[in-house]
């Protein structure tokens, strides 16, 4: 009996359902729709914890005592400031560029100015997870201001993490309920487990390569609309929506047509996401507070008829659909919301990193060849013009 695998059987496209690493760092159960930070349910960290805290938890492995999470906070807090070189260079930037390349390029020129150093030295370790958790709101915040023609607001150190982002968007201290929401959805966006943009950050890691590298191809994967861009293309849909009674003729084009309807849909949970359901909680609190918002039940409606027509297929509502609704109503223009996904993936980018590292063996992936072999070299002169450009399915446009 021949008990070689066939290249189909070996095969998985999006690699889904194969392991990539063995991690201690979140858990996901898509059937019942759980997901757990270290052991923790999400739930309970929403509800009891802070960003930062969690942060720790994730990236130290551990629940902080009242000192670490005092140090730790601290640490972040008195590291926030970005170089004017930094600021100068985001100058250049077109304004009209989105913030997540700009995010991208910053995190990346980050790397210029801390010297690579032994990664095996846990001070070096320690100083680039403070770094990059204190200084990428900033980035995001002073990209928001140079495009819009001001100069970016200092980070207010008498503030706390989210309440501080908040401020330099705007320059006010924000109301602590909205800040408290905020660093809510900070700690729903931290991690997930073998994500695409995680996993970007592991192959890079595995190459022990500096962490701003990590995190810039990190932030490079989680802009595209299949993964944290699906939040900006959230609020673009509500909008081209419009009203509850075209939700139901708009799902019906979309699956015509083959279209994707962002915010729904996910790899692993074939039940609404445990984080929508929090999101849309606090959309709700945020409405009763601080006033209705009109897309909300479009967003309502469209869940019921997406479930409807392809909840069979396990099509529910992801982290993606509800943020949007709690963005827009603090105030955040929509090409930020992503930008907002980073900030706090960051933490769950960095724990990847370091667990990475303690077990290292870089990643390199074999492929199935479907291409000809033996082919003769074609002399230019003899090289004719086959099918037009457009027409041709391997052309790079
Ligand atoms: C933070 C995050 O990354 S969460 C995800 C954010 N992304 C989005 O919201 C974009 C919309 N969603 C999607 O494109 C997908 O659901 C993904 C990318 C999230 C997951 O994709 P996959 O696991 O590869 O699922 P796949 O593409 O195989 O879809 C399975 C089936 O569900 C359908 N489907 C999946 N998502 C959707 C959707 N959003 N709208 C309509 N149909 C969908 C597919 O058409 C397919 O149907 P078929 O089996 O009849 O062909
Ligand atoms: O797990 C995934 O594939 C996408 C996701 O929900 C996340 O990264 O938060």
């Amino acid at each position: 009996m021949n008990c070689m695998m066939t290249d189909s059987e070996v095969f998985k496209e999006g690699l889904a359902g194969v392991p990539a690493a063995k991690s201690r760092v979140s858990h996901v159960d898509g059937t019942d729709g759980i997901l757990e930070y270290r052991g923790i349910r999400i739930e309970e960290l929403a509800k009891s914890s802070s960003f930062i805290e969690v942060a720790y938890l994730l990236i130290w492995g551990k629940l902080p005592t009242q000192g670490e999470l005092e140090e730790f906070e601290y640490e972040i807090r008195t590291h926030r400031r970005i170089k004017y070189h930094i600021r100068d260079m985001m100058k250049c930037f077109p304004e009209t560029g989105h913030p997540m390349d700009a995010l991208q390029t910053s995190a990346a020129a980050l790397g210029l100015f801390y010297a690579r150093r032994a990664l095996d030295d846990p001070n070096y370790i320690r100083a680039a997870v403070v770094r990059l958790l204190a200084k990428i709101p900033t980035m995001v915040a002073a990209f928001h201001m140079i495009r819009e023609g001001n100069d970016p607001i200092q980070p207010n150190d008498k503030l706390d993490y989210a309440s501080n982002f908040l401020y330099m968007l705007t320059e006010k201290e924000p109301d602590p309920f909205a800040a408290k929401v905020f660093d809510v959805c900070l700690t729903l966006h931290a991690e997930h487990t073998m994500n695409a943009s995680t996993f970007s950050a592991r192959v890079t890691a595995s190459t022990l390569t500096d962490p701003y590298a990590v995190i810039a191809s990190a932030v490079g994967t989680l802009a595209g609309p299949l993964h944290g861009g699906a939040n900006e293309e959230v609020l673009n849909m509500l909008e081209e929506i419009g009203s509850v009674e075209n939700v139901r003729p708009y799902v019906e084009k979309c699956l015509a047509n083959k279209q994707r309807i962002m915010g729904f849909g996910h790899r692993v949970y074939k039940v609404k996401d445990p984080r929508a359901i929090i999101l849309q909680d606090l959309a709700e609190q945020l409405f009763a507070k601080m006033g209705h918002d009109e897309y909300y039940e479009i967003a309502v409606e469209l869940e019921k008829v997406v479930e409807e027509y392809v909840g069979q297929k396990g099509i529910y509502p992801n982290v993606d659909f509800y943020s949007g609704l709690v963005y827009r109503k603090l105030d955040i223009p929509s090409d930020l919301f992503t930008p907002l996904f980073a900030i706090a993936r960051v933490a769950g980018w960095l724990a990847h990193w370091k667990e990475q590292l303690s077990v290292n063996k870089i990643y390199r992936p074999t492929q199935i060849y479907i291409g000809d072999h033996n082919l003769s070299y074609v002399p230019m002169t003899e090289r004719v013009v086959s099918v037009a450009r457009n027409e041709d399915p391997n052309a790079i446009i």
